[in-house]
């Protein structure tokens, strides 16, 4: 199968042979044939002498083809891998690399608070055509506006406001204890399932029944629902590339003459991509206004939060802007959790001592009353399982869920970013206008702020008790997996609440070990598309003999 280099030359080729034909006179002929080609090389020559020997950054280090082109990044991208090229990158240029023409990635944890300031803006990464949906506070660019959005819809992610909702995630993880004791001890016997899908499943039935009030089912279907979860990957996948060429997107997005804009029409179809996701958050719109005009009671939920928000002048929101917030919900909620407990099942799983460890703890406080209930209660599980919060610190450190560059704009006057160690510690000036970024796949590598075993799965690096207070909150400090500044995640302590309490109830409910898949079965695989998304993680599971399981068995769900 010819390859699309190959579709390319045969184009040029073909091209070239049919205007040498053409009965054209002279001048035009050599214009065609001579001159423009002529100019071309030399707009394309200038381009590269200017990015390579005049640009702010041209004194940067960094992969050639980078610094001269987005489509560069535009390859890595569709690797699926993006955060081992970064990796590389910094290994053999440091801590500063001009990944993009005009982007520099970080990889010190000391340059976090420079680049993340309260001032920061985000930069045209974050500036696509919406396609329909107003910005929402996570595409927002600039930060004063920013700052407004966030003020007026943070209220709904307050922790108190997500406690309330404490019973529904409850729900959802019996929903999973349930269906994996039917589905494969009960019904198939062998205890071995794929867990990779399950965790979604879960995450994305609990953003539903947190944020919209019901949760779609997936965890009770064993599968996706309404396409929710193919779609939303198709809409990542895409929205990732567009990212990557997002200024040409932009430039030609919005030419004068408006063919751009005709040409790139953003057609949103509700059946597929992003148009799906935004069909389901104008679904729960009007599944709550039909509730409202019913006389129907309804939560006290992020929907009904942002949908009573009002403008400057007192009138309510309007749709368009609900629908971008809750699509943004969507987004930033589903996959990202679900990675995250992904990964913290493999480290305990691969680490024999670590699990023997988690398990000595959550049973330790059962044993003793700490935890009650079939689920133990956020604040109880909170207040006694350090362990636990070091295991989910450290499977977020080793592997953040959003394991892309978040880049922010560099305003006058510009930073000072400090580089190197010790007595050769100096300083490094990143002039305005350029963008900037890390990626935390990469920051929580490094090996001068995290230690020579920066690489290795070791939770106690988190315990106070192991390594001093000041060494414990170093790591709190540069640890940026929810982001940083006034642009830390909104839903942190959801994801924190459905994270401790289900690797909590897993490792109480069932004896888990990792397998090879199966005859038949998903090989595994790993994929980085801005969120993880693996498949193949099989494992086999035994029911535990606890008490609890009396409580598991006898709920109705
Ligand atoms: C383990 C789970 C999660 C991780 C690691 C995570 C990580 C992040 C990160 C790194 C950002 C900053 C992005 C940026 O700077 O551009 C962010 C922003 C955001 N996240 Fe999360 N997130 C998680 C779960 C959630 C959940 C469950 C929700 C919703 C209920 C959520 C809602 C948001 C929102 C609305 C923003 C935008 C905040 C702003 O721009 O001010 N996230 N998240």
């Amino acid at each position: 199968m010819a390859t699309m280099k190959d579709s390319f030359s045969l184009l040029s080729a073909r091209v070239f042979s049919q205007l040498s034909r053409l009965d054209l006179n002279l001048d035009v002929k050599s214009l065609l044939l001579i001159h423009l080609p002529l100019l071309l090389f030399t707009i394309v020559a200038g381009k590269i002498i200017y990015l390579r020997h005049f640009h702010p950054l041209s004194r940067f280090p960094g992969p050639f083809l980078g610094s001269i082109t987005n489509f560069y990044q535009l390859y890595i991208i569709t690797t699926g891998r993006l955060e081992q090229y970064e990796a590389a990158w910094h290994a053999k240029y440091g801590p500063l690399v001009r990944i993009r023409p005009n982007v520099l990635s970080s990889s010190d944890p000391r340059h976090g608070p420079y680049i993340y300031h309260k001032n920061a803006d985000k930069t045209s990464f974050q500036d696509l055509p919406s396609f329909g949906l107003e910005e929402s506070v996570g595409s927002q660019k600039s930060h004063k506006v920013h700052a407004y959005l966030k003020k007026r819809v943070a209220p709904a992610f307050r922790l108190e406001v997500v406690k309330r909702s404490e019973n529904m995630v409850d729900d959802q993880i019996l929903k999973l204890l349930k269906e994996w004791d039917r589905r494969y001890l009960k019904e198939s016997k062998d205890g071995l399932l794929d867990c990779a899908p399950w965790t979604q499943y879960l995450a994305y039935d609990v953003i539903s029944e947190i944020a919209f009030g019901e949760s779609k089912g997936f965890l009770k279907k064993g599968g996706d629902v309404e396409g929710l979860i193919t779609e939303l990957l198709k809409a990542i996948k895409a929205g990732m590339i567009l990212s990557a060429v997002a200024d040409l997107f932009l430039t030609i997005y919005n030419e004068p003459l408006g063919i751009g804009r005709w040409l790139l029409k953003p057609g949103v179809d509700p059946k597929s991509g992003l148009g799906k996701i935004v069909t389901f958050a104008q679904n729960q719109i009007t599944t709550r206004r039909n509730r409202i005009a019913e006389g129907k009671p309804v939560r006290n939920d992020v929907v009904n939060h942002i949908m009573s928000l009002q403008n400057p002048d007192g009138t309510l929101v309007p749709d368009s802007y609900i629908r971008a917030e809750l699509t943004l919900v969507t987004f930033a909620g589903s996959d990202t959790t679900a990675a995250n407990i992904r990964h913290i099942i493999i480290s305990v799983l691969s680490n024999p001592s670590v699990k023997a460890k988690l398990i000595a703890e959550i049973d330790g406080n059962y044993e003793a009353g700490r935890l009650s209930g079939m689920v133990g209660t956020y604040d109880d599980l909170n207040a006694n399982s350090p362990y636990l919060y070091a295991v989910l610190k450290e499977s977020r450190r080793i592997r953040a869920p959003i394991p892309i560059l978040l880049p922010r704009q560099v305003n006058a006057p510009g930073l000072h970013l400090p580089v190197g160690h010790g007595s050769e510690q100096t300083t490094v000036f990143i002039p305005p206008g350029v963008d900037i970024g890390q990626n935390s796949m990469v920051t929580t590598r490094d090996k001068h702020y995290y230690g020579p075993d920066a690489d290795e799965f070791k939770p106690e690096r988190w315990l106070e008790t192991e390594v001093g207070k000041a060494q414990a909150e170093k790591l709190e400090r540069a640890d940026m997996t929810f982001g940083a500044g006034a642009r830390v995640c909104l839903g942190r302590n959801i994801a924190w609440m459905e994270l401790i309490k289900s690797v909590s109830a897993l490792f109480r409910y069932f004896d888990i070990e990792r397998v090879e898949p199966p005859a038949g079965g998903k090989p595994y695989k790993c994929e980085n598309f801005s969120l993880w998304y693996e498949d193949g993680i099989w494992i086999r599971i035994r029911r535990r003999d606890v008490r609890e399981w009396n409580m598991v068995d006898a709920a109705v769900v």
